[in-house]
């Protein structure tokens, strides 16, 4: 028997496409991503990148092909789903009386680690913070920040808690390019240790840092 390659990746998509109310949001794309590979998804605006992200976290269906995520279709209800994707499409709500810190130890706590310790909360959130060079703003609360530094916090939420698979959309955005830089690295270190990445970008260094494939959307217009 021949197995299906698709059925066992951690992400397969299969001539997926979004139409609504008679507006084409995604035109049909298909790609494979197993783990340890990073798909980055390119294309002018509008050309569909946020709308494919939104069906790989089970935000939307397409209304033609299909996603699976792990040979599942994306459920953003499954425990087994969520504990898979950590997906970052727009800043994460923040609570405006927490520090940063205490944003990603509350998620690093929800999501299972102890405490203290090496594997604890705070270790988690220092070490995210020391590399994407925000350590400095961890008493912070989030309205004393600035757009950029917003930004890097959302990722760092986005990264502390655990996931095979990163879904991000212009992580780029809002940072200068030694950011864009700090910010390329780190997800590259991510892929190199196994963590699948879906990655939406306009920044051609984040492509050169990252990509193991690119799926050009723009390609798909007529
Ligand atoms: N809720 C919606 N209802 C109808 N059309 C929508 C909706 N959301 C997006 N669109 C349309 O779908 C198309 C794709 O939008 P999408 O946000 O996926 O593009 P994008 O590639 O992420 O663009 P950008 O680079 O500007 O972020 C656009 O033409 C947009 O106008």
């Amino acid at each position: 028997m021949i197995s299906d390659p698709c059925a066992s990746s951690l992400v397969a998509v299969d001539g997926a496409a979004v139409e609504r109310g008679g507006n084409v949001l995604l035109r049909p794309c298909s790609a494979v991503l197993g783990t340890g590979e990073a798909l980055v998804i390119t294309g002018g605006n509008g050309a569909g990148k946020t709308t494919l992200l939104t069906l790989l976290c089970g935000l939307s269906i397409p209304t033609a092909g299909t996603v699976l995520i792990d040979g599942s279709a994306p459920d953003e209800r499954s425990p087994v789903f969520r504990s898979t994707v950590a997906g970052m499409l727009g800043l994460p709500p923040l609570a405006r009386d927490l520090t940063i810190e205490e944003q990603l130890r509350l998620v690093t706590v929800s999501w299972g680690a102890p405490d203290r310790g090496p594997t604890g909360s705070h270790a988690i959130a220092q070490g995210l913070l020391t590399r994407l060079q925000i350590a400095h703003l961890a008493d912070c609360f989030p309205h004393e920040l600035s757009s950029g530094q917003l930004q890097l916090t959302g990722l760092a939420l986005t990264l502390a808690r655990p996931s095979s698979l990163l879904v991000l959309d212009e992580p780029e955005q809002r940072l200068d390019a030694e950011r864009r830089g700090v910010v390329a690295r780190l997800l590259a270190e991510l892929r190199e240790q196994g963590r699948g990445l879906v990655v939406s970008t306009h920044s051609p260094q984040i492509v050169d840092a990252l990509a193991t494939q690119v799926l050009d959307l723009d390609a798909a217009r007529p």
